[in-house]
């Protein structure tokens, strides 16, 4: 395998600084008694599910880059913990990690303030376990949410099924699946839609599923699909995604189906570029950025198939698998990306003037939305 890098020039956006180990994230702590301050009015994403579950390990995993044997050492959750990723994410939103033992019916908490910001709402449900209350509890979150705030997306992370054999994990996910709906239709909550993933941190899939999660907000999604659609089509690509580089999280893909070794190896590329970046990228001082305009790489695999990364915004890189005949129109795929960026810039840039002129408040629909850190120029 052969890795054709260009170290980035430094300083290029100025804004961007080296990426730490968790990417300098800010970080938020609050009860949940708090008066709402600007940054809680941001669409929100909620973890919840029941002790021990995962939640807080995925949200170290997937936004700080925590390694998945560190979270063995993570402290049980007392109270809510808001995590802006806003600074240096491209997707614009809080996540709020609940402590397992959350109490619907304690007065101090007030879950209809929550709940009408929200976005997608996570619910953790360790597979290793006896799920029996967990089901208990999503039943009594969900429709709780549900009535608060119908807009919400109700996703149920399977979790920690890398102890399961694969027959298991599809049995697991189908009583688990079975039972939620079945609460749900005795409830007569037919209308609430949950979505299910098998989910673990010793793998991709917790990126994957996350991917999904934060593509049912962003409201340029069928945009950005149609746009990757006309790319590789008119440049020989075979797959093609859109990735927030901080979290690896891809925001669009083309219309062909993913999969996941696919992913696995893209999401491989960027910690290379990101890691190769850190350490010979930076002027001698250390300052400069890792990830900036100049950035992009190639690799050559030895089965003749080729995987480039272009810097696409100040969060985003697109990734590109394709055969090693049709990187030999490098000027045409380069040409044709060049018309990408363009119109991925104007996308975000439509969008931040209408987000701007929009001055919708909290609980709307439009709050299901995520704010997007679209271009440089979008995070004034
Ligand atoms: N095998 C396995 N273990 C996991 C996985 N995710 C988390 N864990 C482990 O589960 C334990 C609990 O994880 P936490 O992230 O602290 O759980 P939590 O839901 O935040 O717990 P509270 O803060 O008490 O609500 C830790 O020991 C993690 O290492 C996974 O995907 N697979």
């Amino acid at each position: 395998m052969s890795i054709q890098y260009e170290a980035p020039l430094a300083d290029s956006y100025g804004v961007a600084d080296s990426f730490p180990k968790d990417f300098g994230y800010g970080e938020e702590e609050g009860d949940i008694e708090d008066s709402p301050t600007p940054s809680d009015s941001k669409p929100r994403i909620l973890l919840m599910g029941l002790r021990r579950s995962g939640k807080s390990s995925i949200q170290k995993v997937v936004f700080h880059k925590m390694s998945p044997n560190e979270t063995l050492f993570l402290e049980s959750t007392n109270k809510i913990y808001k995590d802006d990723i806003s600074s240096s994410s491209f997707v614009n939103f809080q996540i709020w990690d609940f402590p397992g033992q959350v109490d619907f019916f304690d007065p101090t908490f007030d879950y209809e303030m929550i709940f009408r910001g929200t976005g997608a709402l996570i619910f953790v449900i360790d597979a290793q376990d006896d799920y029996v209350e967990a089901l208990g509890r999503l039943h009594l979150t969900v429709s709780r949410a549900y009535r608060v705030n119908p807009e919400i997306n109700f996703e149920v992370f399977i979790h920690k099924v890398d102890g399961l054999s694969d027959d298991h994990k599809i049995e697991t996910q189908r009583d688990i699946h079975q039972r939620a709906n079945d609460d749900l239709a005795d409830a007569s909550l037919e209308k609430l839609h949950l979505s299910f993933y098998l989910t673990s941190i010793y793998d991709h899939s917790i990126f994957e599923a996350f991917s999904k999660v934060v593509q049912k907000l962003i409201p340029q999604l069928p945009t950005l699909e149609n746009l990757l659609n006309i790319f590789i089509s008119n440049s020989g690509i075979e797959k093609a995604f859109l990735f927030d580089v901080v979290s690896k999280i891809y925001i669009a893909t083309d219309s062909s189906p993913v999969d996941m070794q696919s992913y696995e190896l893209c999401c491989d590329m960027i910690d290379v570029v990101i890691d190769v970046s850190c350490i010979y990228g930076l002027k001698e001082d250390g300052s400069g950025s890792a990830y900036d305009k100049e950035s992009m790489a190639i690799i050559k695999l030895n089965n003749t198939t080729v995987l480039y990364l272009k810097e696409v915004t100040k969060f985003l890189a697109l990734v590109c698998i394709l055969r090693e005949e049709s990187f030999e129109r490098k000027g045409l795929i380069d040409y044709n990306f060049h018309c990408f960026r363009k119109a991925i810039h104007e996308v975000f840039e439509v969008g931040v003037s209408t987000s701007r002129t929009s001055n919708q408040p909290a609980g709307t629909p439009l709050m299901k939305t995520v704010a997007l850190n679209g271009t440089p120029r979008s995070t004034v």
